[in-house]
């Protein structure tokens, strides 16, 4: 295994990254619905059952048969099931979401109905039907959304009204970081050659929003800078993660040791090096674990804002093939100022967005070691190998995994 390669186009990275990922993925679990936001469907949900399962009342009023007036013999409420209604002028009292009687012809709303001295019921119903009928939102045995769904609340609430106690999901990838660089503080301010360790608290938090679970011991660093402890360190974490992230290292100088404790490790290669800017180093590789099985190492550069595209380049789409997700596509924005091509390499450019999220400015503060216009920006504007781009432009757009509200 050699550290030299030629780099993978950025696009071809992503895809190889979430097809090793699908290649990976496990099979589906059933978990009870309170456990299941953010996870990922497994099989499709299907409906156990018409919905609604029996006709509905959508009003509160009356259910009569025949020609008014109407002699009311009873009433059905919401939970409860309705005796026929067998004669011509008569009626029950419904609340909405209750079962409508076999034999209704019509419901009448109580705000719309008057009644004699007799207590009989009189009034005209509205031309649309007030009731919904079993299989109006959907038929028992129909799909309803296909696996690979993300799970959100929308997803979570309409299993519950199919009937679903538990939910097939995939299960969440464990991820581990591993920080590489003595001259990495982890508190206080950089000085005298030391920089602040900016990774430990960023990848983490981000690995969370593509969907993995990162424990606070998965964390740790700075690993010191020799190969012996570079190679312990990595053979610790595979042992409870699915995928283990370093960063730093991924070069060729006197202390990168990355590339020496992969070939130890028995590693091959998923992808070694991507023609990006910033970010080019990064790679992906599969490694033996204990158990015969074998996880994923994602290298990502020392350079902050490279380590970040790195993430967003091989380790989100790996992530999403792990769950069963597609890879999203990139939506195209306009750009308002022209933004320089890298030569034969894509160049990721740091933007923020107009609040219609229709055109995309360049930021500034974009160089690879900070961190800076990354805090401001909503994601990155994809400028291809040998293109530069104009003001005015359509360019794909890579967004940042934000959480709604983080970039108001
Ligand atoms: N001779 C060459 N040198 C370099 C090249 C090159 O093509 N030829 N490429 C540069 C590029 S591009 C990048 S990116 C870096 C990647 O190097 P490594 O992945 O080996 O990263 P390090 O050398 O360990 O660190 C680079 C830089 O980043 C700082 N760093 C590292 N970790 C952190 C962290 N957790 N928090 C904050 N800052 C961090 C580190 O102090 C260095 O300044 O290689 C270039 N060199
Ligand atoms: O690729 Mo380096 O990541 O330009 O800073």
């Amino acid at each position: 295994m050699s550290a030299d390669s030629i780099p993978v186009d950025w696009d071809k990275a992503r895809t190889n990254g979430h097809e090793a990922g699908r290649a990976a993925a496990g099979p589906a679990e059933a978990v009870p619905l309170a456990g299941a936001d953010g996870r990922t469907l497994g099989e499709p949900l299907v409906a156990l059952t018409d919905l609604p399962a029996f006709p509905t009342s959508s009003i509160d009023g009356w259910a009569v048969r025949g020609p008014a007036p109407w002699q009311p013999t009873g009433r059905v409420l919401a939970g409860g099931t309705a005796a026929p209604l067998t004669g011509d002028g008569t009626c029950v009292e419904i609340a909405t979401g209750a079962m409508v009687p076999e034999g209704a012809e019509a419901l009448i709303r109580v705000e719309e109905s008057s009644r004699d001295a007799e207590g009989r019921v009189t009034g005209t119903p509205r031309p649309q039907p007030e009731w919904r009928l079993p299989g109006d939102e959907a038929r028992r045995g129909e799909e309803l959304l296909p696996a690979g769904t993300p799970v959100d609340p929308a997803v979570l609430g309409m299993a519950a009204t199919c009937g679903y106690d538990r939910i097939p999901v995939r299960a969440q990838p464990r991820a581990a970081l591993l920080v590489f660089g003595d001259e990495l503080l982890t508190s206080g301010p950089p000085g005298a050659g030391r920089v602040r360790d900016s990774l430990s608290p960023l990848v983490p938090a981000w690995l969370r929003r593509y969907g993995a679970t990162v424990s606070p011991a998965a964390v740790r660093g700075p690993v010191q800078d020799t190969l012996e402890a570079h190679v312990a360190a990595i053979r610790e974490a595979l042992t409870s993660a699915d995928v283990v992230c370093t960063t730093g290292g991924t070069m060729n100088g006197p202390v990168d040791h990355l590339h020496p404790a992969l070939a130890e490790l028995g590693a091959e290669y998923v992808i070694n090096t991507v023609a990006v800017r910033p970010g080019f180093p990064m790679l992906l590789a599969r490694v033996p674990a204990a158990d015969g099985r074998y996880r994923f190492l994602a290298g990502l550069p020392g350079n902050p804002q490279s380590a970040v595209i790195a993430l967003i380049t091989l380790v989100a789409p790996l992530l999403a093939g792990l769950q069963g997700r597609e890879l999203p596509a990139l939506r195209k924005v306009e750009l308002t100022a022209p933004v320089p091509g890298r030569g034969g390499f894509t160049h990721l450019a740091l933007a923020a967005l107009d609040p219609d999220g229709r055109r995309a400015t360049p930021v500034g503060h974009v160089g690879s070691a900070m961190l800076r216009g990354l805090a401001t920006a909503d994601g990155f504007v994809v400028v291809r190998p040998d293109t530069a781009a104009a003001a005015g432009d359509l360019v794909p757009f890579h967004p940042l995994p934000l959480y709604p509200g983080e970039r108001p």
